[in-house]
């Protein structure tokens, strides 16, 4: 299916757009299963674009729980920690809902154990994958997305749900993430875009529908794709 394009006018349009689209698809979730709701969210700007729309919905987060689609391996307190960035924009009882990450100095055990939560949250589809119900994913400027970046071999990953990384070419090398099968097996899939800078790889996968670059590998087999961006990561659509 065609992804959905939202092109915004500034960052209270975006905030707005978002808000509108995220409150939509975890009430439609809530109400499509018993199971809890569960939301991966990516670490570089995210933290900050959705935690002030997360704070501001009004609904019950009870069945909702967080999971970070690809993780930095630092201490909380680093800069560099993706859940440290949430941690610092959510409130106590919402941080809670991400599962504890570690240990942070060995990627593969690291990899596993957040793989482990994820199966005791949500069993494998007969194919094999988890079902996220809403992925907000972000962009590099190269293509990249979660830790999944270009010519890399993780890309070909068809078994880990996810996956360690020691050599990731956006610092800090040493990482953990999702797998390209588990993006594509989501309900929800959505690109948070903006900047002058993202607008050329935008271009090759939205208009052009590449598949050059790792988020152009992004299909939902029977999920929903949309893109949110701005001026100018759409100023060559
Ligand atoms: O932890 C990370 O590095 C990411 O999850 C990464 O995939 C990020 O989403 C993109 O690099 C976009 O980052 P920005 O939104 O900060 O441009």
């Amino acid at each position: 299916m065609a992804p959905t394009v939202v092109v915004t006018q500034n960052s209270a349009d975006l905030n707005a757009k978002l808000t509108e689209y995220i409150k939509s698809v975890l009430e439609t979730r809530i109400n499509a299963s018993k199971e809890n709701v569960i939301v991966g969210l990516s670490g570089g700007s995210m933290a900050a674009t959705v935690c002030p729309i997360f704070c501001a919905l009004d609904m019950d987060w009870s069945r909702v729980r967080l999971f970070l689609v690809d993780e930095r391996m630092a201490p909380l307190s680093d800069a560099d920690s993706n859940m440290g960035a949430y941690y610092k924009h959510l409130p106590a009882e919402l941080s809670t809902h991400f599962p504890q990450f570690g240990p942070i100095n060995n990627a593969e055990a690291c990899a596993s154990n957040y793989e482990a939560h994820l199966r005791s949250w949500r069993p494998a589809l007969k194919e094999g994958w988890p079902q996220f119900d809403l992925l907000l994913l972000g962009l590099g400027p190269d293509g990249h997305t979660c830790s999944l970046f270009p010519d890399h071999p993780l890309l070909k990953e068809n078994k880990k749900w996810i996956a360690p990384i020691v050599d990731s070419p956006k610092p800090p090398k040493c990482r953990i993430t999702i797998t390209i099968p588990v993006v594509n097996h989501a309900f929800n899939v959505a690109f948070i875009a903006t900047g002058e800078n993202k607008a050329s790889v935008v271009k090759s996968i939205v208009k052009d529908g590449s598949s050059e670059y790792p988020a152009g590998l992004v299909k939902p087999v029977s999920g929903n794709l949309h893109w949110f961006l701005d001026a100018g990561s759409a100023s060559q659509l």
